[in-house]
């Protein structure tokens, strides 16, 4: 499906990488070029997923969910994710990540944004089942927002980009051995932002 008229994935070459060590953040800027937001988010059965916290139960910033082609379980901050199969769109989106990264992927989890006090905390990507250096391709749509990176032994070593509409972002190599990564809540009044991170797990 030639949903996203990608004719200029190869102007980019190999991406920028935003990581001066230790790792690889290739960005694409406007990698996308059709706007799927509110078809994301009404199609999304979105999730409010709840973690407990010295035995008391507190809502994750930002609701979720989980797609994925097997029905393999996976466990994300201490959540039980059941995947729900591909839409068509996040098909098309997925072929055109897995274009441009030479690389497949199976599963997908969404975060939906939906103001500047939703938020994702500082953590790395190295959960078991996805293997020791990942290749995670992540798309955003919908308004921009902060996404920082900062090394977990350097602690003067610090990334900060702005994710808009369309973009991708790859983290490979050892990039989550080394990096913590965030989206910081914010006093800017962002609109709702959806971010997809596909993975390949199993
Ligand atoms: O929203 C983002 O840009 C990052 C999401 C993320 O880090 C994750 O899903 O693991
Ligand atoms: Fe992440």
């Amino acid at each position: 499906m030639d949903l996203f008229n990608n004719d200029e994935v190869n102007l980019f070459g190999q991406g920028k990488n935003l990581l001066p060590f230790d790792g690889e953040a290739l960005i694409y800027p406007y990698f996308f070029k059709e706007d799927v937001f509110a078809r994301l988010v009404e199609e999304t059965p979105w999730k409010q997923d709840k973690m407990k916290i010295y035995g008391r139960e507190v809502e994750f910033p930002r609701l979720t969910a989980w797609y994925g082609d097997s029905d393999e379980v996976y466990i994300y901050s201490g959540v039980v994710n059941v995947p729900v199969p591909f839409s068509s769109l996040l098909n098309a989106i997925k072929q055109s990540a897995e274009q441009q990264c030479g690389y497949r992927f199976n599963t997908a989890l969404l975060n939906y944004y939906r103001d500047g006090n939703d938020s994702m905390g500082w953590h790395s990507d190295d959960e078991s089942e996805l293997g020791s250096n990942p290749v995670i391709a992540s798309v955003s749509f919908g308004a921009s927002r902060v996404f920082r990176f900062k090394h977990k032994i350097q602690k003067d070593a610090k990334v900060s980009v702005e994710l808009h509409n369309g973009d991708l972002l790859i983290m490979r190599g050892a990039t989550q051995h080394h990096w913590l990564h965030q989206v910081p809540k914010t006093a800017k009044k962002p609109g709702p932002r959806i971010n997809i991170t596909f993975r390949l797990i199993g």
